[in-house]
């Protein structure tokens, strides 16, 4: 049999990502073994249940002891504090990685804290769920899907390419970018989108006291889809919001401009206007469909974030 890639992967986080890749590494084979690390009793016990990995701890220095790809699958704002506690553990010529969904601040919050011969290969699976913890993952999360890795200038080239090659195992398929630009795309293409859920589902639900209950009990698929988007998890989101500032904001001045212009056609019957925004925005739905990375009619969505999508 072919040797497995890596001989042990250590996971730091068995939420919906961590143990996704653990059920993909197994599944795979891409691990000699797994051992799992998350600060939670409760998950460490859930992880030993499930069955998920070869060894779980929630000791962060002692479980990367000794592994040669440490992947944190921790909230973007714990990275600092994770990296800082688990550097010692690191074995030299092991490689680090993440799979956080900001990039720059990652890397600005990791990089201190790396010893001396660990590579850092920062990554961002684009798949998810709005599903958290360790029962929520599932082995085909990444089948199809995006991973893009950030690797700082410099990195070693043979480190990049065995967790492009562990990505690709797991099904992905992998695009390398600066951490800036993946920051500005992801902006627009993710992150704006789960604040506008968020946003929206909030004011519904100030109306509903008003309404006694009939924007629930009427909502229609629109809303509907954006209330599954909004029940995604308040940690890592508000993690995400504050360490992609900028762009975000940025993303959210084109918006709301671009909102003042629709409600101005409103307000004036421009309904041609209405009329050419909405021909536009349906051609790249149907665009989207023709590249088959989605199904014309609302799943409700497992997944999101595919290839075609977004490339
Ligand atoms: N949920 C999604 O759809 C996607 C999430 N991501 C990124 O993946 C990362 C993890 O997200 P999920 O798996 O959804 O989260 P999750 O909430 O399901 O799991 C996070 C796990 O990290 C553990 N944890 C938190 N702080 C820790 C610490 N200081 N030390 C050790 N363990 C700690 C928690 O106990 C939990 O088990 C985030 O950075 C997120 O931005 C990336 C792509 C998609
Ligand atoms: O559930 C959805 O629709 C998502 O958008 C999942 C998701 C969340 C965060 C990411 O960084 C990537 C994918």
């Amino acid at each position: 049999m072919a040797e497995a890639p890596f001989r042990r992967l250590a996971l730091v986080g068995l939420g919906l990502i961590g143990s996704s890749i653990a059920r993909g590494a197994r599944a795979a084979g891409l691990a000699d073994a797994i051992v799992a690390v998350d600060r939670d009793p409760g998950v460490i016990a859930r992880v030993a249940a499930l069955g998920l990995a070869d060894e779980a701890t929630t000791d962060l220095a002692g479980g990367v002891a000794g592994a040669d790809l440490v992947i944190l699958c921790v909230p973007v704002g714990a990275i600092g504090a994770v990296a800082a506690e688990m550097a010692h553990g690191l074995a030299p010529g092991a490689i680090l990685s993440d799979v956080g969904s900001v990039k720059a601040a990652v890397v600005a919050a990791a990089a201190p804290h790396l010893p001396e011969g660990v590579s850092f290969v920062p990554a961002h699976p684009v798949a998810g769920t709005e599903h958290s913890g360790p029962d929520a993952g599932f082995a085909s999360l990444f089948h199809g899907r995006w991973c893009i890795l950030t690797p700082p200038e410099g990195t070693d080239p043979a480190a990049v390419a065995r967790v492009r090659a562990f990505w690709e195992g797991l099904g992905s398929v992998v695009e390398t970018m600066t951490p800036a630009h993946h920051d500005l795309v992801l902006a627009i293409t993710s992150h704006v989108p789960h604040l506008i859920a968020y946003n929206i589902v909030g004011t519904a639900a100030d109306l509903e006291t008003v309404t006694q209950s009939e924007v629930i009990k009427f909502s229609a698929g629109g809303f509907r889809d954006f209330t599954r988007i909004a029940a995604s998890d308040p940690t890592m989101w508000r993690d995400i919001f504050l360490t992609n500032k900028e762009a975000v904001l940025e993303m959210l001045g084109r918006f709301n401009e671009d909102l003042a212009a629709l409600a101005r056609a409103i307000r004036w019957d421009d309904g041609e206007a209405l009329h050419a925004l909405f021909t536009r925005t349906r051609a790249i739905r149907r665009g989207i469909v023709a590249m088959g990375q989605e199904t014309a009619e609302p799943d409700f969505g497992r997944r999101s974030g595919g290839p075609k999508t977004t490339g």
